[in-house]
């Protein structure tokens, strides 16, 4: 049977990681955009990724960023995943020999199609909601009919998710992978051990 990846993004304390890595993610998300609440320094992430283990994937999150920041950031955090948040573009994306997945906000009539294929280099796409002043993280979601029956890449499902919807988003989408930050915390930045699990557990209860 098909498993549903899962990554908890968004994490900002050591303890969380624990949790998350425990309860089955896949991969943890750290937030390298300082306008973030979610947003960690690399000292915080190095610590933070080194409570997950090596079968866990430490990714991380961009937006707009000047490329010595993304280096200094993979040097100093070790990241084995990049994801783009903004208004990078492949060749930007691809230069720092990591594999990436580019974050896609679903903005009212965007043609998703050309924009995959706008990045041949990518491992894989985030979907997300839009909003007009945010890049990401903003708990909200997207109609889920909007995304095509059939793709032909690892599509990770993002928006406005939690332990409550994250089953029948599985079961409507059936993505490769789903994405959650705010639908797991109790304030932005500090996660609720106990929606992790649920979410996780449920990510994969159909
Ligand atoms: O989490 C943030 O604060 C953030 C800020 C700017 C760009 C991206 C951000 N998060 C990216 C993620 O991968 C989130 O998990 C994703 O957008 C879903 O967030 P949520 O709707 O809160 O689950």
């Amino acid at each position: 049977m098909k498993r549903t990846r899962v990554k908890i993004c968004g994490i900002t304390r050591h303890e969380d990681a624990i949790v998350a890595a425990e309860a089955g993610a896949d991969a943890i998300g750290l937030v390298f955009y300082s306008k973030s609440p979610r947003f960690v320094d690399y000292t915080r992430a190095a610590l933070i990724a080194s409570a997950v283990g090596p079968f866990v994937t430490t990714v991380g999150l961009f937006v707009n960023a000047a490329a010595e920041e993304v280096d200094r950031a993979i040097r100093a955090v070790d990241l084995q995943l990049l994801q783009f948040h903004g208004d990078e573009d492949d060749a930007y994306c691809r230069q720092f020999g990591r594999p990436y997945i580019k974050a896609i906000r679903m903005a009212p009539g965007i043609d998703l199609p050309a924009i995959v294929a706008s990045f041949p280099g990518a491992c894989g796409f985030l979907v997300d909601a839009w909003h007009k002043d945010k890049y990401g993280g903003t708990g909200e979601r997207f109609e889920w009919q909007r995304l095509p029956k059939t793709v032909h890449f690892p599509l990770i499902l993002a928006g406005g998710l939690g332990p409550e919807n994250v089953a029948d988003a599985v079961a409507q989408v059936n993505p490769y992978g789903v994405d959650v930050s705010g639908g797991v915390e109790d304030a932005p930045g500090v996660k609720s051990s106990q929606r992790i699990q649920q979410f996780i557990a449920r990510a994969n209860a159909g």
